[in-house]
Order: structure tokens, then C-alpha cells, then sequence
């Protein structure tokens, strides 16, 4: 029983520090993971930043360039007016070995004096920017689309779109790329990352890094690179982690999340500047980073029960081995205690509880061997029932077993502590003492047989008597021999008249 609760303890103990060490790994992995995360936006950002302001410069001195005469592109002399759509473009050429190739498509809204020269400095600059926006939507695949939007009424757009999908349109000012770099919304002309918004090309939810681009204080347009939320999102899911991470901006709204995204969608979950370790709310913990300050923040939510599940399943093999351990030592402790108990019903005799005479032999034999080699005294009682056969005739084999157990008994009782008794057979025990005198047996022999012979056996009023042979020795023979000499000495108080201990003499 207390072997079931001291297993169950250990269990539970074991299973209880599994849990909490995995719990911890939980937190500690999935940090890692998020610190992975957030330094792959951050590269990411910083990369598309510092290409964005290449841009915006690249397009500040093309204009300078184009404004001195040292910048033309005669392609704009193909430019045409495409009546259905209200737009100019140039001729829609898709192969690249033609000198008239642009890797993106140029439409300029339908009203604007296309001969104006400012107008043409800046259309100039702005395809000059070709080969450098081309790296960004090409190969790579680092964005959505690179284009310069201008204040003057038209956009380059890269990669190439067919004209009867996508041309300029006035809604392009009301997109948060020109609401919130525009000088009003942006007096210090900042680079920007806008807010989550759908986009016009049909190409899903995305964000714009954009930067304004000024010429001598005046704002000319601004230049601009979409990320996509698939970008955003696979970065989201990088590595394993239990919880959610989201990107939020400034005013709390999802900018986006590892799974279904949604434009303008407040979040529920606040950046906290403290929580640049976990912190520990109501019902979860939270790991926040700020991406870009005062723009873009990196918060991951861990729900308590969350982690709770995940650390029982990982701890769940430990808690099944340590139980499967404890089966195994409650089966093998059952089966030890099953073989413990058999061996001692092949040494006890199951009438008397005393040791049968195997069970005499396999405990005294060392003691013997000892007792001879150092040559100390050892004695031995054979100890018979007188007339026993008269008693299991007169009364019965039961009131025969009666008697021996009895007789048994009063054995345990008086025995010397370092005394080993047993039923020799039949109606015959012996009493095995160690370093006893022959004065000291004949002492122990007697006392056995007055217990006995004034013992009554309540109910048939019954005394019974017995004989005792004592033999001892100081190593000079063997166990086998003193049995004979004490089996000698019984013969001879038997023949004596019985009710007596007679020791075994030379005489005998
Ligand atoms: N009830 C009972 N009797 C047993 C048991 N083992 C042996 N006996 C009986 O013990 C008796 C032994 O009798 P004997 O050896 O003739 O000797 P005795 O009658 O004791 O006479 P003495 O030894 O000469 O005094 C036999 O009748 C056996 O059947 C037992 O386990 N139970």
C-alpha cells in the first residue's frame, strides 16, 4: 500500500517537474522563433527602406538631370493617346532585346499638356528608373509592384501591365501611399509604411513603403514599393511556435497575421513596450518588439491554455513511461514477493508454521559450518511426542494435529533467541542452539519438556508428554553425526521410561 503511494508520488511528482520543464522549453523555443522572426522583418524592412530612398534619390537627381538637358529619352516621342481609357501610354512593347522596352507601363491621365517641358523632365526621370525598380519585382520577387506615382497626373508601374487592366486614375490620390506621404499628411517628408489596404491591381491586401520625392522644397510625387501579405505572412509562420504572432501598427490595426488576413481590422492584441520579455497577462503571455518605431510592431500572444495543452502533450511520454515504469516495478515487485513466498512454503511446514527439515538444513548449515571451523559448542534437541499413535487413536488425527501444533508452539515460545526450530517429521522436532554448553541444552531440553508436560489441551483434558535426545559437539563432526548421536540419545530416553532429556554419552 504504501509501495502504491510512494510509486504514485513519484509519478506524479516526475510527471508534475516534466511539465513544468517543458512548459518553460515551450517559452524559451518559441522565443527563439520570434527573435528569428522579428530580425527577418527587420531585414527585410531595412532592406526595402534603404532601396525605396535609393529610389526617391535616384529619381531627384534623374529630374535634375532631365530639367538641364542632360537626361532624354525619345521614347516619350512615341507616346499616344488611347481614347477608350482617357489615358496617353507608349506602345505596349513586350520584348526586351527592343530599345523601346520598359519593364513597366507608363499612363498619364488624358487631360494634362503632354508638351509641357516640366511635365516631360519629370516623365524622363521616372522611366530612367527602370532598370533599378526592374530588381525589386524581377527575379528576386522582393515586392509586389515598384512605381512613382506623380503629382502631375501619371504613374510608371512595374511589372508591365496590358493598358486595358490598369491606367492612371485620380482614385490612385485617395490610396493611403499619397493620403499619408502627401505634404500636408507629411510636413517632414518621411519615408512611410502605410496601413493594411486592398489593392487596385487585383493583387490582394498589401503594405507600401513609400517615400515623398521633393525637388527644391517642391513635392513632386512619391515612390513607392508594395509588399504583400503573403510575404508578410510566410515571415509569420516561420519556425515553430505555439501562440500567434501578428504585425500591428501605430493604431492597433492588424497589418497582418499568420492566418486569414483582413483590411482595417482592429487588434485585440496591444503592443506593450514591457513586453520585450514575456509578460504575463490574465490569460496569456505576451513577446513584443517594436519593427519600426512609431510604425510597425511584432506581438506575439501565447494563450495559457495554449501553452498548458502543448506542455502536457510534450511531458505525455515521460508521464507514460514513468507510469509504464511503475507497472513494470509493481509487476516485478509482485512477482519477487510471489517467489519470496514460495520459497518459504518449500522451507515451512504448513501445520506447525515451524521450518520443515529442509528448511532446518539450508538455515543451519552455514551456521554449523561456522560454529566447526571457529570450534565452538553446537547442540541439537530431537524432541519426539511419547505415544503419540495412542493419542491419534484415542482421539483422532485432528486432536494429533492439535497436539503438534501446540507442541509447536510452546517450541517458539521457550526456544534461546539464536534457536532454530523445526518439525523434523512425523511427531519428531528438533531445536538447533547455538553455542549452548552441554549443561546449557540440557537446561533448554528440560525446560521445552516441563512446558509440555504441564500443558493441557483444554477441551479432552489432555497432557501429553515428550522425549528429548540432546547431542553437542565443538566442531569435531559432522551435522549428519549429531543428528545420530541425539537420535541415539532419544532412542535411549524412550527406552528409559519417556517424559525426559537424556544427553548422548560415549555410554549410550
Ligand atoms: N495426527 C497426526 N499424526 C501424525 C502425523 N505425522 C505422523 N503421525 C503419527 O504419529 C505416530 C507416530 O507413532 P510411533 O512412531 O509409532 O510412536 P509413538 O506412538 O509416538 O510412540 P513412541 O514414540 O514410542 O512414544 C503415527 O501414528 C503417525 O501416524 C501428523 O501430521 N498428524
Amino acid at each position: 500500500m504504501i509501495g502504491t503511494l510512494i510509486a504514485i508520488g513519484i509519478v506524479l511528482f516526475a510527471g508534475a517537474a516534466s511539465y513544468h520543464y517543458e512548459k518553460e522549453r515551450i517559452k524559451q523555443i518559441t522565443k527563439e522563433t520570434l527573435l528569428f522572426r522579428i530580425d527577418s522583418f527587420e531585414q527585410y524592412l531595412h532592406l526595402m527602406s534603404a532601396s525605396n530612398i535609393a529610389m526617391r534619390n535616384a529619381m531627384r537627381s534623374h529630374y535634375q538631370l532631365a530639367r538641364q538637358g542632360d537626361l532624354t529619352n525619345h521614347i516619350l516621342d512615341s507616346l499616344a493617346f488611347f481614347e477608350q481609357y482617357q489615358v496617353y501610354s507608349l506602345p505596349e512593347v513586350y520584348n526586351p532585346a527592343d530599345p523601346n522596352y520598359l519593364n513597366g507601363t507608363l499612363t498619364i491621365a488624358g487631360e494634362v499638356d503632354i508638351n509641357s517641358p516640366n511635365l516631360r523632365h519629370e516623365l524622363t526621370a521616372a522611366i530612367s528608373l527602370n532598370e533599378q525598380l526592374a530588381v525589386y519585382v524581377g527575379e528576386a520577387k522582393l515586392a509586389l509592384w515598384t512605381y512613382y506615382i506623380s503629382k502631375q497626373k501619371f504613374v510608371y508601374i512595374l511589372p508591365k501591365l496590358p493598358l486595358n487592366q490598369y491606367q492612371f486614375s485620380e482614385s490612385l490620390y485617395l490610396k493611403p501611399f499619397w493620403q499619408q506621404l502627401e505634404p500636408q499628411s507629411n510636413p517632414e517628408g518621411r519615408q512611410m509604411i502605410t496601413d493594411l489596404y486592398e489593392d487596385s491591381a487585383g493583387q490582394g491586401l498589401m503594405v507600401t513603403i513609400a517615400s515623398p520625392v521633393y525637388y527644391r522644397g517642391d513635392f513632386l510625387g512619391v515612390i513607392c514599393v508594395d509588399v504583400g501579405i503573403d510575404y508578410l505572412q510566410s515571415v509569420l509562420r516561420i519556425g515553430e511556435a505555439v501562440g500567434e504572432s501578428v504585425l500591428i501598427d501605430e493604431n492597433g490595426l492588424l497589418v497582418a497575421t499568420a492566418g486569414e488576413p483582413s483590411e482595417g481590422k482592429k487588434s485585440n492584441i496591444v503592443y506593450l513596450p514591457t513586453a520585450q520579455q514575456w509578460l504575463e497577462l490574465d490569460s496569456s503571455w505576451v513577446y513584443a518588439e517594436e519593427i519600426k518605431p512609431g510604425e510597425l510592431y511584432f506581438v506575439h500572444s501565447l494563450a495559457k491554455t495554449e501553452l498548458m495543452l502543448a506542455a502536457i502533450r510534450k511531458s505525455l511520454t515521460v508521464w507514460l513511461l514513468l507510469l509504464l515504469g511503475c507497472v513494470l516495478s509493481y509487476l516485478a515487485y509482485s512477482q519477487y514477493c510471489a517467489s519470496v513466498k514460495h520459497r518459504q512454503l518449500m522451507l515451512i511446514d504448513p501445520l506447525t508454521k515451524l521450518y520443515n527439515r529442509r528448511g532446518l538444513e539450508i538455515l543451519v548449515t552455514p551456521i554449523y559450518a561456522h560454529l566447526a571451523r571457529t570450534q565452538q559448542y553446537a547442540a541439537i534437541l530431537l524432541i519426539d511426542i511419547d505415544k503419540f499413535k495412542q493419542v491419534n487413536d484415542t482421539y483422532g488425527h485432528g486432536i494429533g494435529d492439535e497436539v503438534l501444533k501446540s507442541t509447536a508452539k510452546i517450541l517458539n515460545r521457550t526456544n534461546r533467541k539464536s534457536a532454530i526450530c523445526a518439525r523434523w517429521g512425523g511427531e519428531e522436532f528438533m531445536v538447533f542452539l547455538q553455542a549452548a554448553t552441554p549443561n546449557g541444552a540440557m537446561l533448554v531440553a528440560e525446560r521445552i519438556r516441563q512446558q509440555v508436560e504441564n500443558n493441557t489441551l483444554s477441551a479432552q483434558n489432555l497432557n501429553i508428554t515428550i522425549s528429548v535426545g540432546i547431542a553437542v559437539t565443538q566442531g569435531e563432526m559432522t551435522f549428519e553425526m549429531l543428528v545420530e548421536q541425539a537420535d541415539s540419545a532419544l532412542y535411549q530416553a524412550k527406552q528409559n521410561g519417556r517424559n525426559q532429556s537424556v544427553l548422548f554419552t560415549q555410554h549410550i
